[in-house]
């Protein structure tokens, strides 16, 4: 008899992550930074993710990056399983599918090269074209408004132009992820914005799939979705589409989600279960068209 198992987890995804877990062990303490965390993402979308402080945010980034490895699960991204990679792969991995910005500025440039050449360098080391380079290299700056910057040194940008030509950097083999880790956490308001523009430019215009690791509520308020992870797991996710009011007006509708593992189970957040007193043992009920959750109170 054949088995009747249904489609794989997240075919249809760009990022599958199933079940993935990371255990750091320093010394005899173990710290298990991923506990079965779920998350999918398509090719094309922009995906916010928020957390608190030590909630697993960036070991999850470094995991997509190719950086780290998981200690148990499922990670894929496009065709590469990321937890059988061999050293080879993941060199290849990083360098064509895979782009990153990181926070401090410092990490992402190199100071005694110019935007130009930063821009160069991975194509360089991808072995494309000298001529391919340079016209890839002044589209690129050019489409996030940093062209001005092209012979400039880090020490003569602006932090923001800085970290846009970090995105130009990220953004120069093409690749089909660009992964962002508090790319604004540095920088004022109005710089901000125009970063969240570069890194809107390259998911619209030169069609990368944009995941944000961010505590910015100005990045995670404009992007179409952000996931919200609470202790190693994806708990929530707020989902924003535009509908057209009444009135005629175009208004942006957020709606907050809470997500289902393949087990079934969902987090209830700490202000639901401290408002019904809901603890260890509660009631679930299957009413019509909704699961009822209430406390366990004698009837
Ligand atoms: N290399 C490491 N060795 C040991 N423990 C680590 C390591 N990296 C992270 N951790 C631990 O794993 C947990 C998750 O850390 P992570 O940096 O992913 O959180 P985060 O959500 O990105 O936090 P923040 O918002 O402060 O950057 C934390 O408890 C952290 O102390």
């Amino acid at each position: 008899m054949p088995r009747s198992a249904g489609p794989e987890f997240g075919s249809d995804a760009l990022i599958v992550c199933d079940n993935l877990v990371r255990i750091y062990q320093t010394g005899s303490v173990e710290v298990q930074a991923l506990q079965g965390l779920d998350l999918l993402v398509d090719a094309g979308e922009m995906v916010a993710i928020v957390g608190a402080s030590g909630s697993g945010k960036s070991t999850l980034l470094s995991l997509l990056a190719g950086i780290d490895a998981p200690t148990a699960g499922r990670a894929r991204v496009g065709d590469w399983d990321l937890m059988s990679m061999t050293r080879r792969q993941r060199v290849h991995y990083r360098r064509h599918t895979v782009g990153i910005v990181r926070q401090q500025t410092a990490r992402n440039l190199v100071p005694y090269l110019t935007a130009e050449q930063m821009v160069d360098l991975p194509m360089t080391l991808a072995g494309v074209p000298r001529r391919e380079r340079r016209t890839r290299a002044g589209e690129l700056l050019e489409a996030v408004g940093v062209a001005h910057c092209l012979g400039r040194r880090p020490a003569q940008m602006s932090g923001g132009e800085q970290m846009r030509v970090a995105i130009c950097v990220g953004m120069a083999n093409r690749p089909q992820v660009l992964l962002a880790d508090e790319p604004t956490g540095e920088l004022d308001t109005g710089t901000s914005a125009e970063v969240f523009g570069a890194l809107r430019t390259a998911n619209e215009q030169l069609g990368v799939t944009v995941v944000i690791v961010t505590h910015d509520p100005d990045v995670s308020g404009q992007v179409a979705r952000t996931v919200a992870i609470r202790a190693g797991r994806t708990s929530s996710e707020v989902l924003r589409r535009s509908t057209t009011g009444a009135d005629g007006e175009h208004e942006v509708v957020a709606e907050e989600y809470a997500i289902m593992d393949r087990a079934g189970r969902v987090q209830v957040p700490k202000d639901y279960r401290e408002a019904l007193a809901l603890t260890r043992r509660v009631r679930l009920a299957l009413e019509t068209d909704q699961v009822a959750i209430r406390p366990d109170v004698p009837a």
